[in-house]
């Protein structure tokens, strides 16, 4: 079992999804781009009432999303977890931009993911960073399962031919939850999100970018599959669908909650959703149908770590 600093108590938060479009090959128009999103996801209206606490990018959203892109758009972040890290100097020009964007808008944010180059090793990751309303960058998450698919006749993509995948699973405190992180295809790895929420995270989050032939099939069904086999909010955040790209998103960002309801979905074009995250949903859940307490690990002590 873990020995771990108690979570958070879970206290009712307004989360924004920005389902980012205009993605393009100029990166620097990129992050003006998500930086405008970010912004307007903070002040704007919204459907939950209240300004967003905490705002969500998408996968990849400073650069192309595809395996020769990866090396060329890569910064280098040298975050070393747990230890205090200084925007104010980072190499990075998204660490910078996403830092002094949550400091502005006054949010946390996670702010989706970018390609990663580790000085130390030379090797790219697929990297989620994310931030403080002070702008702090807190926390990062490496994808550590990489999209490498062959559905013969619809899609291929192979991630492994420019990436590593990470070898940590991550979350990070706010004082309103424990927020556990993924990336997309790590959805598929119930691991994962398992670990997290048995380590006291009421809420997981995972920038993605499902496509239009695994998206219909699956993307709806592993979020629920997910927010119910741990009793968690789950969501997860798409880039809008672009079909003069070489990727096609599949789009339908969306916050599920713990009994499995749809919170809030997307279409496919650029969109800023909201939801409210409410704790009662959360206890209710766990006190009537009590799978948290139940699990039979003299049965399958193998997953009980
Ligand atoms: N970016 C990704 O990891 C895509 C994952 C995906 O589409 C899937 O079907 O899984």
């Amino acid at each position: 079992m873990f020995a771990l600093k108690p979570a958070p108590t879970f206290k009712p938060f307004t989360l924004a999804l920005v389902q980012l479009g205009q993605i393009g090959s100029d990166k620097a128009a990129n992050l003006k781009h998500a930086r405008e999103m970010i912004l307007k996801a903070a002040g704007g209206e919204n459907n939950a009432g209240s300004k967003p606490d905490l705002v969500v990018l998408p996968e990849c959203f400073n650069s192309p999303y595809g395996h020769v892109h990866f090396p060329v758009y890569a910064e280098t972040i040298g975050y070393t977890p747990g230890k205090e890290y200084n925007t104010a100097n980072t190499p990075s020009e998204s660490v910078k931009t996403l830092s002094e964007t949550a400091k502005e808008a006054g949010v946390w944010l996670l702010g989706g993911t970018i390609p990663e180059r580790d000085d130390s090793d030379g090797k790219v990751y697929n990297t989620a960073t994310v931030y403080n309303p002070k702008g702090d960058l807190v926390a990062i998450h490496r994808k550590v399962h990489l999209f490498d698919i062959d559905i013969p006749g619809k899609i291929k993509f192979k991630e492994s031919e420019t990436l590593t995948g990470g070898s940590s699973i991550n979350y990070f405190d706010t004082e309103f939850a424990r927020i556990g992180l993924g990336i997309c295809y790590d959805v598929r790895f119930p691991e994962l999100a398992m670990i997290n929420a048995r380590k006291g995270c009421q809420v997981l989050i995972y920038p993605g970018a499902f496509n239009t032939t695994t998206g219909p099939l699956h993307w709806e069904l592993l979020q629920r599959s997910r927010a119910v086999d741990n009793q968690v909010f789950f969501s997860m955040c798409s880039p809008a669908r672009d079909l003069s790209a070489g990727y096609h998103a599949w789009g339908h960002s969306m916050v599920v909650d713990p009994m499995g309801h749809i919170l809030s979905e997307a279409k496919e074009g650029e969109e800023i959703i909201y939801a409210k995250i409410d704790p009662e949903v959360f206890k209710e859940a766990r006190a009537g149908i009590p799978v948290t307490t139940q699990r039979r690990f003299d049965v399958y002590p193998d997953v009980s770590a």
